[in-house]
């Protein structure tokens, strides 16, 4: 056994393998030593022949995706080696085959999964700045591919996706390698950022010929052109190898990935992973976490697969006009016709999470329970029909025609399996009576069996003349009769003793053991042969996995434009009119996060406009904005962003009105935090941020500036503050919001007539401020910070002294700018 383990262990390496040996999965050696410590399990060991005394950590098998799934979250791929035989009928050694290989992107289980979002595998292909990127949910069947010039952009892109894995074809010696997050190797190109876990792979399957033919062969294609991805040869390469990964890793499974999809960057607003966090879309800044987040704000899907879908279409805002309004059409209808929302919700509440019970069933993983819930989730989908069946916006009406064949597969799962079936499939109790005839024959032979043994305890009572005598079944013995040992003097001649236990005495006879065999190989067969009838069943699904899937994903969009309207009628949200001018008004606007953490009606309204064709002091491009610490500046310029943000993926906004051109950026730079992790002072990362600004903001992008300058010396930081905002204002002409406590740069609104002063107000009593939190045209002349100071506790005289300071250094400085191209 060590030998064929050894054998295993040397064609993965760099995996922990997890070696089936009776009920247990083993792991031995170094890998026992790995497993003991990160799981924490006691290690062993055991006198291994030649090999010595074996160091060996195991867990039970019936455990051994709890197990699993702590290592493959530590970054460990995982070999399962498990018997591919039954032990009993095994002649010599018990056969062992690679059963299944998990990495973090490879996972399909439940338990291993995060219901909310998807988990994303992803390959990269690097060319000098050119770069293919494919990725795929194999769990839920999405495959997509793209490709680029820049690598800044795949950089990005992979922010995006937050893979849990990413394949990088390389020359390493040591190929296979998975490096966990933060590891690092000279393999691996210096563009990837740190934080994900990725497998060193080979460049055979990477290369264009092998990839391409991967590809045709797997989508049943003669050319790419269908794909979309004939003239992008990364993309190919990307997609090409990742599909080779997945079947390497799965075995006998066989993953049912979606027609690969090729998609542009450009076909979405991007945002950069910088405003992705500034916005705090997914998780909040200061702590990381869901809750606080504009996604906690919005999600109040119904289903696992509404919330995934939600969560991909605010990471990916739309561009398209026409896209965003048939959105908006439908959370409108929905808005509007109450009864229709309730049912709507009433019934997506009951539907299970189809695309992944579906990938279950079609890579041949899952159990009856997937099924029945599979099937209870499809015969919702009939009902769903009828309660749309007069709606008329897009997203409801795709709801509209459930496929026959699909109700058919529902009726016909509910009518093969119990209703509530056991987890394992080997040990019968599967399939309802009626189903197949031979399965009743056996059946019925099993249950007469069953009666001959309850008769026959009478029988021998009765013969015996103990009452206390019972027939009993254990795997080791099969069946014997217990008597206990006090009676042990009336037992008949023909029992033949096997076990003495403390307190009793087991027999067997020649009958029973006849029978026995007899009744355990028609056990046997009854087990097989409702396993090989739930098997087809689920090849059955498989079959349907791809309109199973289309219909799911019609299901996620309803679900989340029917959570967006309920938020809409909750929290009073209004469709915002999209224009593709630049304009951008929002009429008594609301932070849709803060307003949620604070007492209803506690958020002061504020109004924005910014961007009309021909620029005034009203519409302004540029808006500098000032006014006292806390006084609600940074709140006001996430609001801005986060309501387009919103409007671009269709939702409805917290406004009273709004009329919003589309943007193709969404830029900010807010509040400087130190990158200790790339050793970038806070200065530093300030200025990278907004020299990626100034390179790629458009006059279609909206640029959210929250102070600039101030990680360095007064003057050096007023004069970049400065001539950042004339550059955007004159150069670039984005739309933008620049918060700031330099009132200098006030100066800028009497020389540029696209930029425009406001301030957020305070009202100042003899011993405190009151924050109004109200946006206001106009500059504010104090900055309160001295103030600021004195509420905080600093001491009397140091206060006394400031102002002095302050006093002096008004007197002498007599700043005088001017514009740029003015002098
Ligand atoms: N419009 C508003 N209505 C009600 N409360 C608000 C509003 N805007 C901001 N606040 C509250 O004021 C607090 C401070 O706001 P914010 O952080 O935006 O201030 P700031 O002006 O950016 O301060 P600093 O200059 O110190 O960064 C927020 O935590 C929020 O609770």
């Amino acid at each position: 056994m060590y030998q064929h383990y050894v054998e295993v262990k040397d064609q993965y390496p760099h995996a922990l393998l997890l070696y089936r040996v009776g009920d247990f999965f083993e792991t031995f050696f170094q890998d026992a030593v790995t497993v003991s410590r990160e799981l924490e399990l006691v290690l062993t060991s055991k006198h291994g022949g030649e090999a010595g005394r074996v160091a060996m950590t195991g867990v039970p098998h019936h455990a051994w995706e709890r197990y699993t799934t702590l290592l493959v979250e530590k970054g460990y791929a995982v070999v399962i080696c498990d018997q591919v035989e039954d032990a009993s009928e095994a002649v010599g050694l018990v056969r062992r085959e690679v059963t299944r290989i998990l990495t973090p992107g490879t996972l399909l289980e439940e338990g291993m999964l995060k219901s909310s979002r998807n988990n994303y595998l992803a390959a990269v292909v690097i060319a000098g700045t050119h770069w293919g990127l494919a990725y795929a949910d194999i769990s839920t069947g999405e495959f997509l591919t793209t490709q680029g010039s820049d690598l800044e952009h795949l950089t990005q892109e992979l922010m995006r996706l937050q893979p849990s894995e990413v394949l990088v074809p390389t020359n390493a010696p040591d190929l296979g390698v998975l490096l966990r997050p933060g590891e690092t190797s000279p393999h691996l190109p210096q563009c990837l950022p740190p934080s994900f876990c990725y497998s060193l792979r080979s460049q055979v399957p990477f290369s264009q010929g092998e990839a391409r033919s991967k590809l045709l062969q797997k989508f049943k294609v003669r050319s790419l052109e269908g794909l979309g991805c004939d003239h992008l040869p990364l993309a190919v390469r990307a997609a090409g190898g990742l599909l080779e990964y997945v079947e390497d890793t799965q075995k006998e499974n066989t993953v049912s990935l979606q027609r690969l999809r090729t998609y542009t960057l450009t076909d979405y607003l991007i945002i950069d992973h910088q405003t992705r966090r500034n916005l705090e879309i997914t998780q909040t800044v200061r702590d990381g976490t869901f809750h606080g987040s504009l996604l906690w704000a919005l999600d109040r899907t119904s289903t696992a697969m509404g919330s995934r879908a939600l969560r991909r279409w605010l990471l990916q805002p739309l561009l398209d006009i026409k896209g965003i309004r048939s959105r908006q059409d439908t959370i409108q209808e929905l808005k509007e016709n109450t009864p229709l929302r309730q049912d709507l919700r009433y019934l997506l509440r009951q539907i299970y999470d189809l695309e992944r019970l579906t990938g279950r069933a079609s890579s041949g993983t899952a159990n009856a329970r997937d099924l029945i819930a599979l099937a209870d989730s499809l015969s919702r989908l009939p009902e769903l029909a009828r309660v749309v069946a007069d709606a008329s916006s897009p997203f409801l009406k795709a709801l509209q025609k459930v496929p026959p064949v699909l109700e058919e597969l529902a009726q016909k799962i509910q009518a093969h399996l119990v209703e509530a079936p056991p987890i394992h499939l080997k040990e019968g109790g599967l399939i309802r009576p009626g189903v197949n005839v031979l399965l009743d024959e056996r059946k019925a032979t099993v249950e007469a069996d069953h009666q001959w043994i309850a008769n026959l305890e009478v029988d021998e009572r009765a013969k015996t003349g103990i009452p206390t005598l019972k027939v009993g079944f254990n795997e080791t013995f099969g069946y014997y009769i217990s008597i206990s040992r006090t009676k042990a003097d009336q037992v008949p001649a023909n029992y033949i003793r096997k076990q003495t236990l403390k307190n009793e005495e087991r027999y067997i006879t020649p009958e029973l053991k006849e029978r026995e065999a007899r009744i355990l190989s028609a056990r046997d067969d009854l087990y097989k042969l409702e396993y090989e009838i739930f098997v087809a069943l689920r090849e059955e699904v498989g079959e349907q996995a791809e309109a199973i899937r289309q219909l799911s994903r019609a299901v996620a969009a309803a679900d989340v434009l029917c959570g967006l309207a309920e938020l809409a009628v909750q929290q009073g949200y209004f469709r915002p009119e999209m224009i593709s001018g630049r304009e951008l008004e929002i009429v008594d606007g609301r932070h849709p996060v803060v307003e949620q953490s604070l007492p209803a009606g506690f958020f002061v309204p504020n109004s924005t406009q910014l961007g009309q064709d021909s620029s005034t002091k009203d519409n302004p491009d540029l808006i500098i904005l000032t006014g006292p610490n806390a006084s609600g500046k940074s709140c006001y310029l996430r609001q801005v962003g986060l309501i387009q943000l919103m409007a671009q993926i269709g939702s409805f906004v917290p406004v009273k009105s709004a009329k919003l051109g589309i943007c193709d950026r969404i830029f900010t730079r807010v509040g400087a935090v130190d990158d200790l992790a790339t050793g970038q002072s806070t200065f530093m990362v300030e200025m990278n941020e907004t020299a990626n600004i100034l390179n790629h903001a458009t006059s279609r992008s909206l640029v959210l500036l929250d102070e600039i300058g101030r990680g360095t010396a007064t003057f050096d930081g007023l004069s970049i503050a400065w001539a950042v905002a004339e550059y955007l204002a004159i150069e670039i002409r984005s739309r933008t919001i620049f918060a700031t406590h330099y009132h200098e740069l006030n100066e800028l609104a009497g020389m540029l007539t696209n930029v425009a002063n406001y301030q957020v107000t305070v009202k100042e009593l003899p011993d405190q401020i009151i924050f109004l939190h109200q946006v206001q045209p106009g500059g504010a002349d104090k900055s309160y910070g001295i103030e600021a100071g004195r509420l905080a506790g600093l001491p009397a005289v140091v206060i006394q002294r400031a102002k002095q300071v302050m006093g002096q250094i008004e007197k002498h400085s007599k700043i005088a700018i001017g514009l740029k191209n003015l002098t």
